[in-house]
């Protein structure tokens, strides 16, 4: 596929993605043939029982892992034509990652934090951006603490702070309220929500929670690594259901 046939709408595109982890008689197919498209300023969430390749879609779809064959693009570029250090580059100037355990720095301050994509890169911080996204994550009042005097929900507010103040082509969101309780939880995808709706941003997040799951405009469902099912504005009930029809999770 050539590189005109990726559209200007799309952040991201998978085609005919495999993954086959081992060898031989070992060997097991994570993702099957999985093709996709991702529109910019769209919030979609992933779904699957367990071991159904959820984690590994969004590895390669982050440029955290290669397939082992089909491609990716995010915009424009083909992810399997960079070498390893082009691909660590673009993962850390074009891409934001929210993960679980939120991965802060516990000596680097809640702003150190935010501004560390930025500083690793050799960019200058915008204030006028820093501001405003420090302001709609909510911590303008934290910015000198250490993540250790933060609660869990205001360290998951740092880390979505650190991933969208590169404004990259596309954030991931790994299971992101998996440690918090429901109430926190809520509002930090009430705070993804806020990053697609307000900025345009474009959020990929992996969940098991059919709640998590209704934020997004999109829920696609992983099936022993292939694409399953999906919903568009889906509920938490029909989300609920369509993970029941596929087994248990
Ligand atoms: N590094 C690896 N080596 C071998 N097999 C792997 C590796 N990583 C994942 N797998 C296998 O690939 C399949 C998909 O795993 P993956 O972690 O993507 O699933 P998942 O849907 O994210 O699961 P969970 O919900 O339990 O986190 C599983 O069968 C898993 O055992």
């Amino acid at each position: 596929m050539s590189e005109t046939m990726i559209s200007e709408a799309t952040a991201v595109r998978l085609a005919d993605v495999s993954k086959v982890y081992g060898r031989g008689g070992a060997a097991v197919t994570a993702l099957d043939q999985v093709s996709i498209t991702l529109a910019r300023g769209s919030f979609t969430a992933v779904m699957g029982p367990s071991g159904s390749g959820k984690s590994t879609f969004l590895h390669c779809a982050a440029g955290l892992d290669r397939p082992t064959s089909g491609n990716v693009w995010l915009g424009s570029t083909d992810l399997s034509s960079l070498k390893e250090t082009a691909l660590t580059a673009l993962r850390r100037e074009r891409v934001g990652f929210v993960f679980q355990a939120y991965n802060l720095l516990p000596a680097l301050t809640v702003e150190q934090n935010i501004t560390l994509p930025l500083r690793l890169s050799g960019r200058a911080v915008e204030r006028d951006w820093l501001r405003e996204v420090v302001a709609n994550v909510g911590l303008g009042d934290r910015l000198t603490h250490l993540p250790s005097e933060l609660s869990g929900g205001q360290q998951q507010r740092v880390a979505i702070a650190r991933a969208l103040v590169t404004r990259p082509d596309v954030m991931f969101a790994d299971e992101p309220t998996g440690a918090l309780d429901t109430r926190t939880g809520k509002q930090v995808l009430g705070l993804l929500r806020t990053v697609v709706t307000r900025f345009g941003q474009t959020v990929l997040m992996v969940t098991h929670d059919p709640v998590a799951a209704s934020y997004a405009d999109r829920v696609v469902f992983l099936a022993d690594g292939r694409l399953a099912d999906e919903l568009y504005q889906p509920s938490p009930e029909v989300v609920a259901e369509r993970m029941t029809r596929l087994g248990e999770w």
